[in-house]
């Protein structure tokens, strides 16, 4: 089976600086992948390109077979098939919650309203929100916003969830609620790439943790190896650091 994402050799440079090194990895269809590092070492830089927020300099990422990068590949096609939740939450603030999960599925895809409503009603429901159809973003609070965002991204069905540090903007009584809610996800066998810094998920849900330094994946290996005996020195002065604080 071909791999859901795959990293071929992915070389980013942001002017002189490079971000991204040689930088090969596949994500298989239903592996949970979190990717860990120190800050800088390139793990948001990597997630954005994978869908198309960052430019590529060399190599290539395959989306289920096709080349994200390549000039054929229809940028609105492909964001349609990944949902992307950020660290910010971007929802329409003038709109309703329940809208905002509806705006994409029937403008883009063309689903029926009331179709699209009775499963933005559904993903309310799955994010523990089903109350808050008819509020509006800023009524909401940082967590339950970022709920919202992750419903909002699942109405399109993709097959793949990217999250980009989606528990950093949010105080701490909130965190809890959102990694639930991705533990549900991974549970279910979703296709996940999470960025984040929660380490207690990534033993949790991963099967696989990468870990980043430098514009480069230096260990590739399950949580319980990665916690218990990480095998390349920076991995373990990492991880060193973090029980430290
Ligand atoms: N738009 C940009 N222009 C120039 N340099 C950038 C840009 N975005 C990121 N960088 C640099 O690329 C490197 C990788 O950044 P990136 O945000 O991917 O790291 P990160 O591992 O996600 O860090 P953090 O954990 O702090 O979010 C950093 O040195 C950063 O300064």
């Amino acid at each position: 089976m071909i791999p859901m994402i795959l990293f071929n050799q992915v070389n980013k440079w942001y002017g002189e600086y490079q971000a991204l090194t040689d930088l090969s990895a596949e994500i298989k269809s239903g592996e949970v992948v979190v990717i860990c590092g120190p800050s800088g070492s390139g793990k948001s830089t990597l997630s954005r390109t994978v869908n198309r927020l960052e430019p590529i300099g060399q190599g290539q990422i395959l989306f289920d077979g096709v080349d994200i990068h390549g000039t054929s590949t229809r940028l609105n096609q492909l964001r349609t098939r990944i949902g992307f939740v950020f660290q910010s939450f971007n929802l329409f603030p003038h709109i309703s919650v329940i809208d905002n999960i509806m705006l994409s599925p029937a403008k883009v895809l063309g689903v029926k309203r009331s179709q699209a409503r009775r499963h933005a009603v559904e993903l309310l429901d799955r994010v523990g929100l089903a109350n808050k159809a008819n509020a509006y973003p800023a009524q909401l609070s940082g967590g339950q916003q970022q709920r919202v965002a992750i419903a909002r991204a699942l109405a399109m069905n993709p097959p793949v969830m990217l999250f980009d540090e989606p528990t950093s903007a949010l105080d701490p009584e909130m965190v809890g609620e959102v990694l639930n809610v991705m533990r549900g996800l991974a549970n279910e066998g979703m296709t996940m790439m999470c960025v984040t810094h929660e380490m207690n998920l990534a033993r949790e849900v991963a099967d696989t943790i990468w870990f980043m330094d430098e514009g480069r994946i230096l260990e590739k290996a399950a949580p319980a190896a990665f916690f218990t005996a990480p095998r390349h020195p920076r991995a373990q002065r990492f991880l060193a650091d973090l029980r430290q604080h």
